[in-house]
């Protein structure tokens, strides 16, 4: 199987990087500076799972893009979505599979307006990985989890193929039949923690210490799970009991991704996962106060960075 991976950042280097090991066919399709990058330094993983130095992965860049592939893994960030597509759209056949492991919903149809909904699988990561200084992909935590799958559920012949390719890279890539049930779920997690941990500027933990934010915490849960059961995706009750204790665990140093972005001062998926959540908030004319709230604070952030 030909597997295209758009990016080689936190997720897309991860990810790729353990599919290469396994002995996949893998070319990343990378913009000119990481090009350069991974030409002079190669693929460092630095992971609780072993660490590992890819010499000269395969790359290439958008203008040498000349055959199509089977699977495209597309890891960029939901702001830089349009170009990648634009880029990785020579690469993608009337047979291509597309993977998205971006965090959040609208992309898919960002995706299905360009490449037809059958083309188009659901998908998703949990795990917390980062760049560092040395542009090495470096895995905070050994959780792992890559998940993919068909949107009208089940399975099909392409899905098994796909397993089958993951079966050997130890990244925790599984098939699902409920895929977009999964990927809502995730978004509520993810929307509550990056939501949270960004406008406190504070892990879980130490969110959860200070006066009022366990309830700040469940509150803003509430809030987008309701909006998950107005789109017919309510949370099943095992993932509520379980997001609910690890989002106001004592002492928990988790964050999000986004938290980092912030730490660093980069950019922030603010319209994709927390602006889309206020769209279908109006639509469905529920009422979100805490999530307005982040929001606000997180397009303040993105103006300050201007
Ligand atoms: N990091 C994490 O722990 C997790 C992240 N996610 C989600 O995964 C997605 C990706 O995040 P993450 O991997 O952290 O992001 P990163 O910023 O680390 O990586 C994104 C990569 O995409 C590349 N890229 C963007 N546009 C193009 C293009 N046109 N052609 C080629 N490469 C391109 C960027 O390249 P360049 O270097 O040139 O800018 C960058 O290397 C996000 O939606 C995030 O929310 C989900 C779970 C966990
Ligand atoms: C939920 C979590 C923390 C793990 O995948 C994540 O998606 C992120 O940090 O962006």
């Amino acid at each position: 199987m030909r597997i295209l991976v758009v990016g080689a950042g936190a997720t897309g280097g991860y990810f790729g990087g353990r599919l290469l090991q396994a002995g996949q066919d893998v070319t990343f399709l990378v913009r000119p500076k990481r090009a350069a990058e991974l030409a002079s330094t190669g693929l460092v993983i630095k992971s609780p799972h072993g660490e590992l130095t890819l010499r000269n992965p395969p790359t290439v860049q958008a203008t040498g893009l000349k055959q199509t592939f089977d699977l495209v893994l597309l890891s960029c960030k939901a702001f830089d979505l349009e170009g990648a597509i634009t880029s990785f759209a020579p690469a993608a056949g009337p047979r291509t599979a597309t993977l998205p492991l971006l965090n959040g919903m609208r992309h898919l149809e960002m995706l299905d307006a360009t490449f037809d909904r059958e083309r188009v699988l659901g998908g998703l990561c949990s795990l917390a990985v980062t760049l560092n200084e040395k542009r090495e992909v470096v895995h905070l935590a050994p959780m792992q989890s890559l998940r993919f799958g068909e949107r009208n559920g089940g399975t099909s012949e392409r899905v098994r193929v796909i397993a089958e390719a993951f079966a050997g890279a130890s990244c925790g890539a599984q098939a699902s039949e409920t895929i977009i049930q999964d990927m809502w779920e995730k978004w509520v997690f993810l929307a509550t923690l990056a939501g949270t941990t960004c406008m406190m500027r504070a892990s879980i933990g130490q969110i959860v210490a200070a006066p009022g934010g366990h309830d700040f915490i469940l509150a803003v849960l509430a809030e987008v799970a309701a909006l998950a059961s107005a789109a017919g995706h309510a949370p099943r009750e095992d993932f509520l009991s379980s997001a609910s204790a690890m989002l106001t665990a004592k002492g928990s140093p988790l964050t999000a991704s986004m938290f980092r972005d912030i730490e660093a001062g980069a950019r922030v998926e603010a319209d994709h996962i927390i602006g889309d959540l206020i769209t279908r908030a109006e639509a469905a004319k529920l009422p979100i106060p805490k999530l307005r709230t982040i929001y606000t604070h997180l397009k303040a952030y993105e103006n300050q960075r201007e």
